[in-house]
């Protein structure tokens, strides 16, 4: 049966040192059981803060960084090395901080990639290699985590309200014309996270407050998408206080 929680921090900084802890911890107990774990990455400002943090965090000596598959929810489908790019910021602000193997980091393919500038084509690629460390007749793997950012306007991945990516039952979807810059972006789907073991969507600051408590109402997934991702085990709402602040009474927890 799957569950879920809502936790919230004091503070952005606090959020993110909470984050990169239990991130680390379902990493190492992963690797416990299965000698492996894979992790999907979002990007956003969130994620700059809680890589920074794990990468000083000392549960980090927990984990064996040579196995663990980094994917990405969503990538901005710019030329490899753009320094807008999730990959490129990851890269910055953890990886490259962490002994990873690199053959296990599997980031979107850029514009300049080999399937080409069409966002398309470069997301069929991007479904191909997740099929190829799909166990069974899984298409994709099952992650153990997959963490999302939370946009203003309810965004996850680069599943944005009332777009047709909302509907797209394929793995992995090349989006036109996101009303977040860049217009061209590749995003997992909803069939392909909702698979995942663990889901954490993860916001902070009061901008990111009506969205949460929106999504949290339970509208359909087309006009807020974070309200249709979860995870198989559990899904984890993982917020600062300011970004809960528009939630019903019942789930600020932290009165300070
Ligand atoms: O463009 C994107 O934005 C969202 C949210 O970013 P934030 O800076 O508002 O936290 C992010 O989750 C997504 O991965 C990224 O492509």
């Amino acid at each position: 049966m799957t569950t879920a929680s809502v936790v919230v921090h004091p503070n952005p900084d606090v959020l993110a040192e909470s984050v990169a802890a239990r991130l680390a911890t379902r990493i190492a107990d992963a690797q416990a059981a299965r000698g492996q774990a894979s992790v999907v990455l979002t990007g956003g400002r969130i994620a700059a803060k809680f890589h920074a943090a794990l990468c000083q965090s000392p549960v980090r000596h927990a984990v064996d960084w040579s196995r663990v598959d980094f994917w990405w929810g969503d990538e901005r489908f710019l030329p490899t090395g753009d320094p807008d790019r999730n990959e490129t910021q990851a890269r910055e602000s953890l990886l490259d901080h962490l002994p990873v193997d690199p053959d296990r980091v599997h980031p979107m393919p850029g514009s300049d990639g080999p399937a080409g500038d069409d966002p398309e084509a470069a997301a069929a690629d991007y479904a191909r290699r997740l099929a190829d460390h799909a166990s069974g007749d899984d298409i994709v793997p099952r992650f153990d985590v997959v963490m999302l950012g939370v946009g203003e306007d309810a965004h996850v991945a680069s599943l944005f309200p009332r777009q047709p990516a909302t509907y797209e039952e394929r793995p992995v979807v090349g989006v036109r014309g996101a009303p977040k810059p860049p217009p061209h972006r590749i995003s997992l789907t909803f069939p392909t996270i909702n698979l995942a073991d663990e889901v954490w969507l993860i916001a902070a600051g009061s901008g990111k407050a009506d969205a949460v408590a929106l999504a949290m109402s339970k509208p359909g997934p087309v006009q807020a998408p974070a309200a249709g991702v979860h995870g198989v085990s559990h899904t984890r709402w993982l917020l600062d206080r300011a970004a809960a602040a528009a939630l019903p009474a019942r789930f600020r927890s932290l009165r300070r």
